[in-house]
């Protein structure tokens, strides 16, 4: 799908901002992000590497620890603002409601524990039922997630399974509570691409059999193409450009998206002619002025060195935070008000090379 739904969001992320006190500074590592989420849909929130993508989820969650603070915005989750929840509350929410994938296995699991243990013990929390019960449902579980012989696998122990089945695992340990939503965080990263491809099959099987809507955090556009509806382009902290994958790919907005695009990897390219975006991610705890991207950007003119755009609509369903996205609007007040040159005033003028107007 391309065009944003008309029902309500299932989560509703606005002005989101997450901010570190660290020794060396305050790192701004959500700085005012919104998206949305509808049902049954996966959604791509991709970016490199610092880009805030995580701490976006754990914001949600209500999992940042100090030195972090959840400076403000909100999360409507049908409705509700999950910010304004007690631990209590979320404590609830979290798994039943809402679950969370991490990337690393080998550090969600314990090693002294069977698997079987660990899954089974995420179903007694949030279940009232018996040692006997929940292993069946473990087996159940394991067995959903493409783990071969799982009446015999749930007694083994973390280090007997392969990276791709310890990913599996925590995957059964996400959905062990049916939740609405599954947010995964980079559940592929350590795998190789065949057991990538198999962990995106079994995600979409579930998504089917359980009627999730998932939230897929990645750096890579690759995985996105295959596996989204809808994508959300982090950068600096926050969201840079909303649209469906299709859209997206056709025709990529934001300036930074079409750099991503470049580094995708194909097989028939020779990987020397990889181009990843030029520069460097930015300093999460000295951003630079206006727009974030305007020192890696190809096409930054000078009012993008003091204008910070927002996330606007550039045409149906589709949004960008670039001052120079074709259908990026400001009113006449805003740039009064704001100082934006625009020449010839409201619409800004696209930028002349075709690249940063697209
Ligand atoms: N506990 C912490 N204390 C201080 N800074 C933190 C902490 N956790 C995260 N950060 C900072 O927040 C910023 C955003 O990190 P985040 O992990 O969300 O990025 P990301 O886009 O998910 O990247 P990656 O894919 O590498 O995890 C980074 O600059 C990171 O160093």
């Amino acid at each position: 799908m391309s065009a944003e739904p008309d029902e309500q969001p299932v989560l509703e992320i606005r002005d989101l901002v997450t901010r570190f006190y660290t020794d060396e500074g305050t790192v701004k590592a959500v700085d005012g992000s919104s998206f949305d989420l509808y049902e049954g849909e996966t959604l791509g929130i991709v970016g490199e590497s610092g880009s805030g993508k995580s701490v976006t989820a754990l914001s949600m969650l209500q999992l940042v620890d100090s030195p972090g603070r959840i400076e403000r915005g909100s999360v409507r989750y049908r409705g509700d603002d999950l910010l304004e929840k007690s631990e209590a509350e979320m404590r609830s929410i979290r798994g039943n409601d809402i679950a969370m994938m991490f990337q690393d296995p080998m550090t969600s699991l314990n090693p002294v524990f069977t698997v079987g243990d660990q899954i089974s013990r995420v179903i007694k929390t949030h279940q009232d039922v018996s040692d006997a019960t929940a292993r069946e449902r473990t087996i159940e579980l394991m067995a959903d997630v493409g783990i071969p012989e799982p009446t015999s696998r749930v007694d083994n122990y973390p280090h007997q399974f392969s990276g791709g089945m310890r990913q599996r695992a925590l995957l059964a340990m996400a959905i062990s509570c049916e939740p609405d939503v599954l947010i995964a965080d980079e559940p592929t990263t350590a795998l190789d691409v065949t057991i990538e491809a198999q962990i995106f099959n079994v995600l979409d099987k579930l998504q089917e059999k359980y009627g999730m809507s998932i939230i897929l955090i990645t750096h890579d556009l690759g995985v996105v193409a295959g596996t989204c509806d809808r994508v959300a382009v982090a950068y600096g902290g926050r969201v840079v450009e909303r649209a469906g994958v299709d859209a997206l790919f056709e025709n990529p907005r934001h300036p930074y998206t079409r750099g991503l695009m470049r580094s995708i990897p194909r097989l028939t390219d020779d990987t020397d002619r990889l181009t990843p975006v030029k520069g460097d991610v930015p300093n999460l705890t000295d951003l630079p002025s206006g727009c974030s991207f305007h020192p890696r950007c190809p096409h930054a003119t000078a009012e993008c060195e003091s204008y910070d755009p927002e996330l606007r609509e550039v045409e149906p369903g589709r949004e960008a935070a670039c001052l120079h996205a074709r259908g990026y609007n400001l009113s006449k007040s805003t740039i009064e008000t704001e100082g934006v040159q625009a020449d010839g005033g409201s619409p800004v003028t696209p930028a002349t090379d075709g690249g940063a107007s697209q």
